[in-house]
């Protein structure tokens, strides 16, 4: 159930709350250093969460780092509360698995 598209002085102000992620166009990204069987392990939790949510991001893992990439596709590709209220749990599984910020 998608929300109505934030405003972009919504979407500064929430960012702010939200050190590390990085507004791209409609998207938001984060980076974290975590080597590949702990970013597998990451990713595990964080889809389980997203599962229970009905929220999902976009996941790209390499050997050192893993990036997550968030908009809401059923509002037109446009960022919405639930990409942020999805960042913020991000940080926290990220912080469970002890990965780090990453200079992307
Ligand atoms: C029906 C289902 O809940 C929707 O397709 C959900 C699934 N996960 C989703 N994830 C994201 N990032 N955006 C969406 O619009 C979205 N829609």
């Amino acid at each position: 159930m998608a929300g109505d598209p934030l405003p972009d002085e919504e979407i500064a102000l929430r960012l702010v709350e939200l050190p590390g992620w990085e507004r791209d166009g409609d998207t938001i990204t984060r980076t974290f250093a975590i080597r590949y069987h702990g970013g597998v392990a990451m990713i595990v939790n964080v889809a389980d969460v997203q599962r229970l949510i009905g929220h999902h991001a976009d996941i790209d893992l390499r050997w050192d780092h893993v990036r997550f990439r968030i908009t809401t596709h059923d509002a037109g590709h446009r960022l919405t509360t639930a990409d942020f209220d999805l960042a913020a749990r991000i940080d926290r599984i990220a912080t469970a698995h002890e990965a780090q910020p990453h200079n992307s």
